[in-house]
């Protein structure tokens, strides 16, 4: 139990001289709590807790609180996550919370890291983090710090989180910092990435904000600390990051889309072509899923006036890859003298992404939608899901174990989960296969690896050598 633990030392407009200030954050006097213990906001918290002794975790799950105040993980697939949560609140450093204000009247230091989802109309959802900084409100004193990391729109934090806590929480808006510190990391890779993989960067809604930023993630991650100008700066550099990503998967999708036009691998074409420094083609596939990088353009779009016809167009590229996907495998069993209205077809990977239990925008639910408006009778397995939560996207859910005692004439591989490659395609007979990921080479069936060899070749053997397939589940490169 760290002895500090009464003692409240806000940062912002410290007389203390620097070195004081990091010492104090290491011996727990500046009390920090973390609202969002979801797969951010817990291996997020519990960083903070191992660097200073002293950190509260607010969710308004209750059975998240009770499961970390256990010493438990609920946040699958994320190495040395357990143990370091387990650690942590067994030495007393760490404890959770659904009582979000006496969290935040303990606290010096707020870290906000609740989901920023997106309306029916494609607007930002800021309704949880609302919620949040309205319990900061309620605690928030002299001194203190804010530290936005959920994504959001550019000029909240100084147009929206400032007035607010401002008006509510009676606290002048030059006694207290906020900053906007975008979390960075990937699911899968979280504690390396937030404090190793990436440089921090940071932006105050004043120059003081960003000096306590700075000061406070100095001491989280070993990689460089970016201050940029201001809050607003740093907020679009994380959109910016998020709209990059998925312009860049469009085009890859839409070089994936020409690929029997000219008769090439077009995977192993963009693998030769990012061997030039300056190309970085992504990987093409099913769809692009996530509560992230498919949500962030209209967090950019939303906001200005000016057109951003290259956000919509890229957008849409991406949104039409489910379909594509469905009404190629339409096309393949029609050129196997099958009509998909009288296939069953099993899809194989929910979830957004391999090793995530994240469904939100996942792609799979398209290309169910897409097979079951062709006809077709639809099952679908996904080891890191439940049975209703695979039969709420409308396909019957199937174990592994169990798929090869259905009469299936297709498999589409959406998210390439590692437990599929223990799958013994021999069991099956004559199926046709769409590769949504370019993981499963000559499996001995009729396969359509999206972005893959011409029609009729199998995969990786391209003219007369083994072209490695590097995809973004395998070692390759990360796109
Ligand atoms: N998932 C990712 O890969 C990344 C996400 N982010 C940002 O982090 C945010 C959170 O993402 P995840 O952790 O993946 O979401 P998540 O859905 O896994 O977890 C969110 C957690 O917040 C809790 N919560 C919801 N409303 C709350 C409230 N009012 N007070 C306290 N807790 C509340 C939920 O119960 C849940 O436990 C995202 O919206 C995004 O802006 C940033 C980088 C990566
Ligand atoms: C710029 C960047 O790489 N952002 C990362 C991204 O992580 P996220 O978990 O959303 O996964 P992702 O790898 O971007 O994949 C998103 C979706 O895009 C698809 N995808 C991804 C890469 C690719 O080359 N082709 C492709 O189709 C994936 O299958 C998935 O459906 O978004 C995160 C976020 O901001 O939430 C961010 O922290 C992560 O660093």
């Amino acid at each position: 139990m760290n002895s500090n633990r009464q003692t409240r030392t806000g940062l912002y407009g410290s007389a203390l001289a620097p070195d004081d200030q990091r010492r104090a954050f290491r011996d727990g006097a500046v009390p920090v709590a973390v609202y969002g213990l979801g797969k951010m906001g817990l291996p997020l918290a519990a960083v903070y807790a191992d660097v200073t002794g002293n950190v509260v975790g607010v969710d308004i799950d209750a059975d998240v609180v009770q499961t970390v105040n256990d010493g438990g993980c609920h946040v699958a697939k994320e190495p040395g996550l357990p143990e370091l949560v387990a650690e942590q609140v067994e030495c007393g450093a760490f404890r959770a919370t659904t009582d979000s204000v006496a969290a935040a009247r303990s606290a010096a230091v707020h870290v906000v890291i609740v989901p920023t989802p997106l309306t029916e109309d494609r607007e930002p959802d800021l309704a949880a983090f609302e919620a949040v900084l309205d319990s900061i409100a309620d605690g928030l004193a002299l001194g203190d710090t804010v530290i936005v990391e959920c994504t959001v729109p550019p000029g909240t934090s100084a147009d929206l989180v400032v007035p607010y806590l401002e008006s509510k929480s009676g606290v002048s808006r030059d006694e207290f910092g906020v900053a906007f510190c975008p979390e960075r990391t990937s699911s899968g890779r979280a504690l390396r990435d937030i404090t190793a993989s990436h440089p921090k960067v940071v932006g105050g809604v004043d120059s003081e904000s960003t000096r306590v930023a700075a000061l406070l993630y100095g001491e989280i991650t070993s990689n460089e600390v970016i201050p940029v100008c201001d809050a607003t700066t740093a907020e679009a550099v994380k959109l910016f990051e998020g709209v990059y990503r998925d312009v860049n998967i469009a085009l890859a999708n839409e070089l994936a889309r020409v690929r029997d036009d000219l008769g090439i691998d077009v995977t192993a074409a963009i693998e030769a072509a990012n061997t030039q420094p300056y190309c970085n083609i992504h990987a093409p596939g099913p769809g692009v899923g996530g509560h992230c990088i498919p949500w962030y353009p209209y967090f950019i779009t939303s906001r200005v006036e000016t057109e951003t016809p290259l956000l919509h167009t890229a957008r849409a590229v991406n949104d039409s890859m489910p379909t594509f996907t469905a009404d190629t495998l339409r096309d393949e069993l029609a050129a196997t003298g099958r009509d998909i209205a009288d296939s069953t077809v099993a899809v194989l990977g929910v979830t957004y992404r391999p090793g995530v239990a994240e469904t939100r925008a996942t792609p799979a639910a398209g290309v169910i939608d897409r097979l079951c408006d062709l006809g077709a009778t639809v099952v679908a397995a996904d080891p890191m899901l439940d049975a209703d939560s695979i039969a709420s996207f409308g396909a019957t859910p199937v174990s592994l174990s169990a798929l090869a005692e259905r009469e299936l004439d297709a498999v589409v591989v959406v998210t390439p989960h590692e437990e599929f490659d223990d799958i013994d395609w021999a069991a099956f007979d004559d199926l046709v296969v769409i590769d949504g990921r370019g993981t499963l080479g000559d499996i001995g069936h009729r396969v359509y690896q999206i972005g893959g060899g011409p029609r009729g070749t199998t995969p990786d053997t391209v003219g007369s050598e083994q072209v490695p397939q590097a995809t973004e589940t395998d070692g390759g490169p990360r796109r």
